[in-house]
């Protein structure tokens, strides 16, 4: 796979829930040496630093959904800085809680849609993320940015999403935890979407080879959005929402070398870092080390393995 350019964008959004703390997510990846380790895998690195958000008034007190008007605005400069990164190389987003995910997302829809070519989510995660902020029971925004980049009513206030993902371009992985108003709505709609339990008795590979098949038979752009709560707390403690019943480190491993392979990946997030709950650095050097197998680390090369 020939080098690529990869753009480091720091997004310590924060809003998207009311725990602090993913707004050192990005420092903590610097720290765990991201750009060092992609370096070493031969790419181009361009660290752009942090983002902020637009300009935004505080929230009426009262209002049911927590800090909307920055979660808002977060988004507006996402979306923006996500389209102009695409045309410069991969941006790897620096999470962040996962509301940031509204911003990017609908950001590189709008360079696919450009490009004539149709955009594809993977989204490794607990949860689906599929909230709307009328269905919302805790008011958190990191629960609905599956729903407002796949087009869904009632984020007003919002960018309007002008390029929807369409819902069959969707594919979850890891799901453990659904609240009731999500389930109904993702078993009402296209999206892909595969549970604990299937990977257990399936494994993890199966789905995500047919999804990649997809977006290649489509020749798509690949967005890759991978919450820390995917894997297993015992190996990635730091996140406010963690989920017993993870992926393992290798599973997580099997899905990136097999991004990689696919040559398919044109972006992607890390978010859900808490850096103020990780044990030494653990969990950034867990996300790392998965980032680094998505862009071309591997234990040996396919053709010279044994068996
Ligand atoms: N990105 C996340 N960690 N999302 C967790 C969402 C949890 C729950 N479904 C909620 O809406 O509040
Ligand atoms: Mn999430
Ligand atoms: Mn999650």
């Amino acid at each position: 796979m020939p080098p690529k350019t990869c753009i480091l964008i720091g997004a310590p959004v924060d809003s998207g829930k009311r725990r602090r703390g993913c707004l050192m997510g990005p420092d903590s990846y610097r720290t765990a040496g991201l750009r060092e380790t992609l370096v070493d895998l031969g790419h181009d690195v361009v660290d752009q630093g942090n983002l902020a958000p637009r300009p935004f008034k505080d929230d009426h007190p009262d209002h049911p959904l927590f800090a909307l008007n920055e979660t808002i605005a977060w988004t507006q400069s996402l979306a923006d800085a996500a389209e102009t990164a695409m045309s410069e190389g991969v941006p790897i987003f620096l999470g962040g809680d996962h509301a940031l995910s509204a911003g990017t997302v609908s950001g590189v829809a709008a360079h696919a849609a450009k490009q004539g070519s149709p955009q594809f989510v993977l989204w490794l995660d607990a949860h689906s993320d599929f909230h709307t902020p009328l269905s919302s029971d805790s008011g958190n925004l990191h629960g609905t940015p599956v729903a407002y980049f796949s087009g869904a009513d009632g984020f007003d206030g919002f960018p309007e999403v002008a390029h929807p993902v369409l819902q069959t371009n969707i594919c979850i992985i890891g799901l453990r935890s659904v609240d009731e108003a999500e389930r109904k709505a993702l078993e009402a709609s296209d999206i892909h979407r595969h549970d604990m339990r299937e990977i257990d008795e399936s494994g993890i590979a199966k789905p995500l080879a047919a999804f990649l098949k997809r977006v290649q038979q489509a020749n798509g752009q690949l967005h890759v959005s991978l919450d820390v709560d995917f894997l297993d707390p015992d190996v990635a403690p730091a996140v406010g929402t963690t989920v017993p019943g993870g992926a393992t480190v290798r599973e997580a491993h099997l899905v990136m070398e097999m991004l990689h392979d696919s040559g398919l990946v044109t972006s992607m997030d890390l978010v859900e870092l808490n850096p103020f709950l990780d044990d030494r650095g653990r969990t950034a050097k867990v996300m790392v080390d998965l980032a680094a197998s998505a862009f071309g680390r591997r234990i040996f090369d396919r053709r010279t393995r044994s068996y």
